[in-house]
């Protein structure tokens, strides 16, 4: 029972990884997004940021990544079930976008806090 319990969940971490891998190879967004993250993550050694403001800017990396894949999620699912141009996919992909804004708005806070006053 253990065996296929833990085979399930290892199989579904196989496929979350693939999925992650997909969205840094197609997605240009999450591209941009995660070369961003290479940068703040040589700012944070060369500035030499403290363990919380570290823990902060892996978070804030997460969050934006995170909410860009389900963005990104959304836009595919929208595009697949209605391929024309529709009032209503319209609104759906701008209101996943909205999400994608309040987390990069929350980074950019964050990344202000932690940088500026290290200038
Ligand atoms: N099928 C559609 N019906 C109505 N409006 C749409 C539709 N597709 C896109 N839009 C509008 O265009 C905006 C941008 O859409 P979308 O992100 O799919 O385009 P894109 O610029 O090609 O994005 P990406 O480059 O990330 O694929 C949406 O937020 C929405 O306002």
């Amino acid at each position: 029972m253990w065996d296929s319990f833990l085979g399930k969940r290892l199989k579904g971490c196989g496929y979350a990884l693939k999925g992650a891998l997909l969205l840094l190879r197609n997605e240009a967004s999450i591209q941009v997004q995660a070369a961003i993250a290479v940068i703040m993550t040589f700012a944070g050694f060369y500035f030499e940021i403290s363990t919380t403001e570290w823990m902060f800017q892996i978070f804030a990396i997460g969050l934006v990544l995170s909410i860009e894949g389900l963005n990104t999620a959304a836009e595919e699912i929208a595009d697949f079930v209605h391929p024309d141009f529709h009032n209503k996919i319209g609104f759906i992909k701008d209101i996943a976008a909205g999400a994608v804004f309040f987390a990069a708005i929350t980074a950019v806070i964050i990344g202000c806090i932690i940088y500026i006053p290290k200038l």
